[in-house]
Formats: C-alpha cells, structure tokens, sequence
C-alpha cells in the first residue's frame, strides 16, 4: 500500500476572476508543471496552518484562516505514493502577491487553465473552478 501524502493547495482568486497558478521549479518532482500554490502538511500541523504558512513562504502574502473555503479535494495515485490534496478557494489576502521562490506565476481564466500543463493530479479540479467562477 504507497503511502499518503497529504499536500494543501489553494485557488487565490482576483477580483477579475481570475485564478494564480505557479510553475514548479527545476530540480523539484514535476518541474516545469503549473500548480496552484501550497504544500506539504507536516505532523502536526493543522491543514489550515500549513496553507497560511505556504502562502506566506511562497507568495509573501497573509491569509487568515477564515478568508480560506474549501472546494474541492484531489486524489491521485502516483507512483510513489498516493497524493490526498484539499482544494481552497481564497480572495481576500494581505499584501502583494509575489514569487519568493523564483517560481513564475500567471493569473489565469478558469477556462484557460487547460493550457498550462499541470500535474495530473489537478486535471480533475479544473471544472471545479470553471463552474465555481
Ligand atoms: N502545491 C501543490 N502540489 C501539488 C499540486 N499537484 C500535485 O500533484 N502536487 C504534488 C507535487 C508534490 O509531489 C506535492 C507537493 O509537494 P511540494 O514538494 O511542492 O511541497 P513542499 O513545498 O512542502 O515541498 P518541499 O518543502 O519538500 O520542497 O504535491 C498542486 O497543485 N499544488
């Protein structure tokens, strides 16, 4: 049985309706591939706080708990091990979103999502957002 992963990931959504994807860096697992951001929940953290976390060590912006609304939830057997990734949706955040890690980020129409190339764990997601939006 491959181990779960549990990865927290989020929609940030402007007020133009459009959704931030960011583009996996080289030397990491998919590289090149556009994600939304978030990460990995370490023990004992609560999902929420490593989302909050995540945003703010990738995009440098702060997100309360209360602004973060679930949507979704992806579930994808790799072949090392089995991703379980809940979907947020966020528009409310403070500061200005920008790429610490050197990742690329677009902002993207729902229905634009399809092409950029994204790992296919989030194929699934992708209608989701469209009739959320
Ligand atoms: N953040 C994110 N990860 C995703 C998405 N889709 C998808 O399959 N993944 C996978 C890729 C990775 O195997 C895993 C997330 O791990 P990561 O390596 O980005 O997480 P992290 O930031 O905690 O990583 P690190 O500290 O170990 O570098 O989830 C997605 O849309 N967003």
């Amino acid at each position: 049985m491959p181990k779960l992963l549990l990865v927290v990931a989020c929609a940030l959504i402007d007020t133009d309706g459009r959704i931030l994807i960011a583009q996996r860096p080289e030397g990491k697992a998919l590289a090149g591939l556009w994600e939304f951001p978030g990460g990995k929940v370490e023990p004992g953290e609560r999902p929420e706080d490593s989302l909050t976390r995540e945003l703010a060590e990738e995009l440098a912006i702060t997100v309360k708990k209360e602004c973060l609304a679930p949507l979704t939830f992806a579930s994808y057997a790799y072949d090392d091990f089995h991703l379980l990734m809940p979907l947020y949706v966020c528009r409310r955040w403070q500061g200005i979103v920008q790429g610490r890690e050197g990742q690329a980020l677009k902002w993207v129409r729902p229905k634009a999502l399809r092409e950029y190339p994204m790992p296919p764990a989030d194929e699934p997601l992708i209608p989701h957002l469209i009739d959320l939006l």
